[in-house]
């Protein structure tokens, strides 16, 4: 594989942190979780059910292409829910972009069984989905979570192929 940096997007919920650690695992690179680099001001907000702002995610996501272009190889799980966001963290690397998407109620289903998240409620849920604006064609790889995990994996992988024997 050509392409050593990968962004696994998408709302709360729909996989990330699974299908990324997974990811990483398969092409033995590093796995990252956004989340794990949240600073405790946001913690705190989202723990109450207060959805993040724009300047909220600012730092967050300057410390994530921070630790993007330092990481040579890597697979990180970041929500990057809008193209300003997928900008900055993408700012210095042409790391690739992978969007599992998928409906409310799939993914709300899924928090449900989630336990020990701080992430809090469906209305902090609804907001991600209002606030996404998906990647337009080309700017990512787009997998359905409608399935089980290792078929979403299966179709990453498959994706990821196809779109570098295009780049040659
Ligand atoms: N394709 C899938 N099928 C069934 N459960 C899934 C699938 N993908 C993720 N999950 C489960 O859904 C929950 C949310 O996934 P997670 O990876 O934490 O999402 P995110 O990192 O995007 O918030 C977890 O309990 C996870 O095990
Ligand atoms: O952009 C955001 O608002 C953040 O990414 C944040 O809301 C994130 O979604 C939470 O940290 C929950 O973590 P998960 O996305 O892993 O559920």
């Amino acid at each position: 594989m050509v392409k050593k940096r990968y962004i696994v997007m998408g709302v709360s919920g729909c996989g990330k942190s699974l299908i990324g650690s997974l990811l990483a695992k398969r092409l033995g690179l590093a796995f990252f979780d956004g989340d794990d680099f949240h600073p405790p001001e946001n913690v705190a907000k989202m723990r109450q059910g207060i959805p993040l702002n724009d300047q909220d995610r600012y730092g967050w996501l300057q410390t994530l292409n921070d630790l993007i272009n330092r990481e040579e190889g890597m697979v990180l799980a970041c929500s990057a829910l809008k193209p300003q966001y997928r900008q900055q963290l993408r700012q210095g690397n042409d790391a690739q972009l992978i969007y599992l998407k998928g409906g409310v109620e799939t993914i709300w289903a899924r928090h449900s069984c989630r336990e020990g998240h701080y992430f809090n409620g469906r209305e902090m849920l609804e907001s991600q989905f209002r606030e996404l604006i998906e990647p337009k064609v080309g700017e990512a790889i787009e997998v359905s979570i409608d399935q089980s995990a290792e078929r979403v994996l299966d179709d990453v992988l498959a994706a990821l192929a196809q779109s570098e024997r295009a780049d040659k």
